[in-house]
């Protein structure tokens, strides 16, 4: 039996505010990262949260769709969009993209310029800094990996630097991967938040579908062990979502990839590629959603396909 439920949003979201008759005062709002690609978005969201939502991997240009994380504090709540990495616009997704950026810097009350302070620098930063000028919304700067810092002093230059440039909310250093910062950084985006009742329920983490995080774990997988040059070129859809009476769940996904030459190296020599992928992807699944699953995977060659409108409308690409 197809299970129509899956599309139903993991934990859905509702249309009250919790109760919350305690403090009069809390401040809640929605909050959009920009950064460059790899500036570590994904990997923040991911311990802000405190489960693993967002794509991650050492591979640029993770996150194609916008996710949502959902931070809640007795002080209030934070609902994090998170947008992908700064393209230049060449492929009509990488357009795409970069609409996703804007639209996501228009709608949100503080932006954040989410900076990888242990690279030096360049053109890309000014661009996406540039972003955060044009959108004339509030935005604070987050200096991350700075556990990668061996001269502390850097900051100083840094923040100096970005002072000059733009009048910032809070200049804050993190880092994503051991935590530090992250505390402070929270509450300065609160401080800095209107005073508003959450939009969102204080249990509520995502509003990404069990569908949607089950594409997300395999295309992580396939980030992580492909070459530099094909995640741009490759998407995943689950295509078949079925419940057994015994209660495990069949799923049914295609990679889809534009030449021939690209589906042989997702499956590797004898398919011995793929099959590690598949079972590295279907032990997360299995763990997001509590029960045994049965995961099938199809390597559609699609010539193209990133430049297919109704292809990318049905990968949710928009
Ligand atoms: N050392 C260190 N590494 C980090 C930190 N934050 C992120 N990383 C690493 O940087 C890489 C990129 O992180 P992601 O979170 O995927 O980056 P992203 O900004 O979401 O990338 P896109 O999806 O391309 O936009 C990964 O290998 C992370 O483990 C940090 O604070 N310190």
């Amino acid at each position: 039996m197809e299970h129509e439920v899956s599309n139903a949003p993991l934990i859905p979201a509702t249309e009250s505010a919790p109760e919350s008759p305690a403090s009069p005062a809390l401040r809640s709002g929605f909050v959009a990262f920009i950064g460059r690609p790899n500036a570590g978005k994904s990997t923040l969201i991911n311990y802000l949260v405190g489960e693993k939502i967002a794509a991650v991997s050492d591979k640029p240009q993770t996150t194609r769709t916008r996710i949502l994380g959902i931070v809640t504090r007795p002080e209030g709540q934070i609902v994090f969009v998170d947008t992908p990495g700064v393209h230049k616009p060449g492929y009509r997704l990488n357009k795409r993209m970069m609409q996703a950026v804007l639209d996501a810097l228009a709608t949100v009350d503080i932006v954040v310029l989410l900076r990888d302070a242990s690279v030096s620098t360049g053109n890309g930063d000014r661009f996406v800094l540039n972003l955060v000028k044009q959108s004339g919304r509030p935005a604070l700067l987050a200096l991350n990996k700075i556990d990668r810092l061996g001269d502390k002093s850097r900051l100083l230059t840094l923040i100096d630097f970005y002072r000059h440039e733009h009048d910032f909310l809070d200049y804050i250093p993190i880092s994503a991967l051991t935590g530090e910062g992250t505390d402070v950084f929270l509450h300065r985006l609160l401080d800095h938040l209107p005073v508003a009742p959450p939009p969102f329920a204080e249990d509520d983490l995502t509003d990404q579908t069990e569908r949607t995080l089950v594409a997300e774990f395999l295309r992580e997988q396939l980030l992580r062990q492909l070459s530099d040059e094909l995640p741009f070129v490759v998407a995943v859809a689950v295509e078949k979502w079925e419940e057994r009476e015994d209660g495990s769940l069949h799923l049914a996904c295609v990679i889809l990839v534009e030449r021939q030459s690209q589906r042989a190296i997702v499956l590797g020599r004898g398919g011995l590629r793929l099959r590690d992928m598949a079972a590295a992807a279907r032990t997360e699944i299995e763990t997001m959603l509590g029960r045994h699953v049965f995961l099938e995977i199809f390597v559609k060659v699609e010539p193209h396909w990133r430049n297919n409108e109704r292809r990318l409308d049905e990968l949710g690409i928009r």
